[in-house]
């Protein structure tokens, strides 16, 4: 599907560079330099996303910002302003812009800003659209295939074990850790679907998806009318998941302000949307889930102690797969099966060459990893066995079994961050920019591995 931005801009030359940086794929650009120059444009198709110079010669920014969300409700926006002033970045953000950036500005923080923007409208799109459709194959998934948590290890025996036991805890809340693809979201659904809270729904949030200016509105919902952007009611989480179960994946991510306003809803259970006096009673569960380490981030002063026992009362972890190898063959038949079947494809076996590879890689993607490298080699295989030549590995690892190589994420980091001081001539600022970080955080991390 084409994804189309309405770009509002009346210096030509600035219009023009702002056009050729988003080259992204599947978008298109469509430019104006004034109001009057676009309302008689008959659009192909509804625009998502709108950039918008707050002072152009027939109207603000903000006002066609505004007319465009009448017409398209759904439309994110972003203002780039050589202006910038408090009262501007307010009127903005109560009119639901996503973000405001400050001219001038380099082509890369404009398209960090809608990719920004891209996430979050999936997000909202996953979630209230095509959900429904990822609700059905997954029904049609688990269906055929049960949400049992798949391994052989002591670790999964314990942890399924585990799963059923909280989930007939019914108000529990639950905090899972483990790396990134190792299965949190996974033990979340499975949970659920083994409560009493099966019939509702789960609802899964990724709070590294959601701008802090829109957190507390998406959280506990809002009146039409609570603000000048608050075009309908809306419902917030916790009332979407009532009498289900709420996922907060990556829960790491929230903000302070937030910790306190969750902490607060789980005490009480009760939510009142912004706006509005009424007081909804909630019942959800909270599962959260995150790779961070929570109890430094509690040192840091960046995660609340509070929050973190409160949501810890039963605590989940799963151990990376390269830790428990004996769950690899069990994991590596599920997918062959699995994606043999979804591709129409006569696969039957593994050769004995190819599974001692996937039996020593590391997996630093965990399991995620090992099943799209299933899934590539399903397509890739042209007989009914694999064979090594079809495994693709990442180029972290070439399966060899990993000799001296160090794969601890904190040395990747670490190595990362020398090579990107090295290429940048140990230009702090340059540095951060080509890691995508703040220069903040790379002081954190300069000084957390002892560099300089
Ligand atoms: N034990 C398992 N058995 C079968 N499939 C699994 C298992 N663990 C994980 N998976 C599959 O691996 C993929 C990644 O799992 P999931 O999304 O739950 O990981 P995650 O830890 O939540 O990742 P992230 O931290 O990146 O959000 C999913 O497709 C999931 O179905």
């Amino acid at each position: 599907m084409k994804y189309t931005i309405l770009l509002f801009e009346d210096e030509a030359e600035l219009r023009q560079e702002i056009q050729d940086s988003i080259v992204l794929d599947k978008v298109e650009v469509l430019a104006f330099d004034s109001w009057a120059s676009f309302k008689d444009v008959k659009l192909d198709s509804v625009p998502r996303l709108a950039i918008l110079d707050i002072n152009l010669v027939d109207k603000d920014g903000l006002t066609i910002f505004y007319e465009l969300k009448e017409h398209y409700s759904e439309i994110e926006g972003i203002i780039i302003t050589g202006q910038a002033s408090l009262k501007n970045a307010i009127a903005s953000l109560k009119l639901g812009i996503r973000d405001f950036i400050e001219k001038p500005f380099r082509a890369r923080e404009l398209r960090s800003s809608i990719e920004k923007c891209e996430s979050y409208k999936q997000f909202r799109v996953k979630n209230y659209v095509i959900d429904r459709q990822l609700e059905e194959s997954r029904k049609k998934f688990e269906a055929h295939w049960g949400i049992e948590f798949i391994g052989v290890s002591q670790a999964i025996k314990e942890i399924n074990t585990l799963m059923k036991r909280v989930a007939q805890a019914d108000a529990t809340s639950v905090m899972i850790t483990g790396e990134s693809g190792s299965g949190k979201e996974l033990i979340a659904r499975g949970i659920h679907s083994m409560s009493d809270r099966s019939g509702a729904p789960f609802y899964p949030v990724n709070c590294t998806a959601i701008p802090d200016s829109l957190f507390e509105s998406e959280f506990f919902g809002y009146q039409k009318g609570a603000f000048t952007g608050a075009l309908s009611n809306h419902e917030g989480w916790f009332e979407r998941a009532n009498g289900g179960t709420l996922f907060l994946d990556e829960i790491g991510d929230m903000n302070l302000a937030l910790q306190s306003k969750l902490l607060r809803v789980l005490d009480e259970r009760k939510v009142n949307r912004i706006g509005s006096h009424d007081i909804v009673t909630v019942n959800t569960r909270i599962v959260c889930a995150t790779n961070k380490d929570l109890k430094q981030m509690i040192e840091d002063g960046q995660f609340r102690l509070d929050l973190y026992h409160r949501l810890n009362s039963f605590h989940i972890h799963i151990p990376p797969l390269r830790q428990r190898v004996e769950d690899i063959p069990v994991l590596v038949n599920h997918f062959v099966r699995l994606f043999s079947e979804t591709h129409n494809k006569g696969i039957v076996s593994l050769h004995s060459k190819a599974m001692n590879l996937l039996l020593n890689h590391h997996y630093l993607g965990n399991i995620r990893e090992l099943k799209n490298i299933i899934e590539r080699a399903i397509l890739m295989c042209d007989s009914n066995v694999i064979k090594p030549r079809h495994l693709n590995f990442t180029e972290h690892t070439n399966g060899s079994g990993g000799g001296d190589v160090d794969y601890s994420l904190e040395t990747i980091e670490k190595q990362t961050i020398l090579k990107a001081m090295k290429a940048c001539s140990h230009n702090k600022t340059h540095t951060a920019e080509k890691l995508n970080i703040t220069r903040q955080a790379l002081n954190r991390k300069l000084k957390k591995h002892g560099i300089e």
